[in-house]
């Protein structure tokens, strides 16, 4: 379990961490979201001791990872897949991590054999790809068979094979009791991995909800329908007391019975060519909750401080009715 009680980090005039609260449990994967810039690097540094909180606390198993024993065989992280020294051989490297916290060395062929690289264990580090280092990073994570483990951004560089690979491992490691916290910009992955999700946003939660909560609360299904008689189906489906907006002339029913707008519809005597359950992604939902506060974003001819807005964002805003 990782606990975090007023989490605060300020880098001069800058507050990049804002008073955090939030518990990380075991037996799930918590996947961890912020815009960039958000404070998502820093939180997961001054989790593994790496940076010092300006205020409050975070501790790992209910006490600071800096005071842990055997770090690796506390918390496995994978922060920078490249913090590999180029020369070192991949199997040079795990043992050398694995002396300097009394592992087993058994346990490095086992590892490699876990992530796949048993093969290239011999060849330097420096030569690897970088879905290579990436697995070389994660070996590194788990070698001391960690109860909690930190990914941030897991699946970079990673081809489908290995996305998958760290799906189903985040999903194990999970399912092992273990504490898995993940960050990813990947959203159609997180939406596959995550069972909880926090949200950040400059620094302060946004949300901290199971993944079911967060969908049904901020990506909202809807009913796509093409009709000719636009005009009488909106009358209907408003004298059923549904909300429907008109998106250039495709009616959007706010339900996700289709049948059961298919069968009102039909009692009304409306010809439909079209009609259509939609579930909006994570990564709408996330780009509506995060809109007001992103730090970094390209120039755009709409509305300059919000993103390019999601379908399902304008249904909900009403701002096309
Ligand atoms: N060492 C530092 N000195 C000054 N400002 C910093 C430092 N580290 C981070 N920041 C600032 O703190 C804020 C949070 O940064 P952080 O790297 O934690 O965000 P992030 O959510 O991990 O972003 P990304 O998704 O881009 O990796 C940013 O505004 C960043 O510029």
């Amino acid at each position: 379990m990782i606990r975090a009680r007023e989490l605060t980090k300020r880098y001069g005039d800058k507050t990049a961490v804002d008073g955090l609260d939030f518990t990380v449990e075991p037996g799930m994967v918590t996947g961890f979201l912020g815009p960039n810039g958000a404070g998502k690097s820093t939180t997961m540094r001054m989790i593994l001791g790496l940076d010092r909180p300006t205020s409050g606390t975070v501790t790992v198993n209910g006490h600071p990872y800096a005071e842990s024993v055997a770090p690796l065989r506390e918390v496995g992280a994978l922060l920078e897949a490249s913090a590999v020294h180029p020369g070192r051989t991949a199997r040079a490297h795990l043992r050398w991590l694995a002396a300097s916290n009394r592992i087993p060395a058994a346990r490095v062929d086992e590892i490699l054999e876990q992530v796949g690289l048993t093969d290239v264990a011999g060849k330097r580090a420096g030569k690897f790809s970088l879905g290579m280092r990436q697995r070389l990073g994660i070996a590194s994570a788990l070698i001391g068979d960690p109860p909690i483990v930190i990914l941030d951004e897991p699946v970079n560089g990673l081809d489908s094979e290995g996305i998958r690979w760290v799906r189903r491992l985040c999903r194990e490691l999970a399912a092992e009791g273990r504490t898995v916290f993940v960050s990813s910009h990947l959203m159609s992955e997180m939406a596959l991995m995550a069972d909880h999700l926090l949200v950040i946003g400059q620094g302060r939660i946004l949300a901290d909800d199971s993944m079911t909560d967060f969908m049904s609360g901020h990506a909202p299904s809807y009913v796509r329908l093409q009709t000719r008689d636009r005009v009488q189906a909106r009358a209907a489906l408003t004298a059923a007391g549904l909300d429907v907006v008109d998106v250039d002339g495709e009616l959007r029913v706010s339900s996700r019975d289709a049948a059961a707008i298919g069968d009102l519809l039909f009692d009304a005597e409306v010809r439909v060519h079209e009609l259509t359950a939609v579930q909006s992604s994570l990564e709408d939902a996330f780009m509506t909750l995060t809109a007001d506060t992103v730090e970094y974003r390209a120039g755009t001819t709409a509305a300059p401080n919000r993103p390019e807005p999601s379908e399902p964002a304008l249904a909900r805003e009403g701002a096309l009715r």
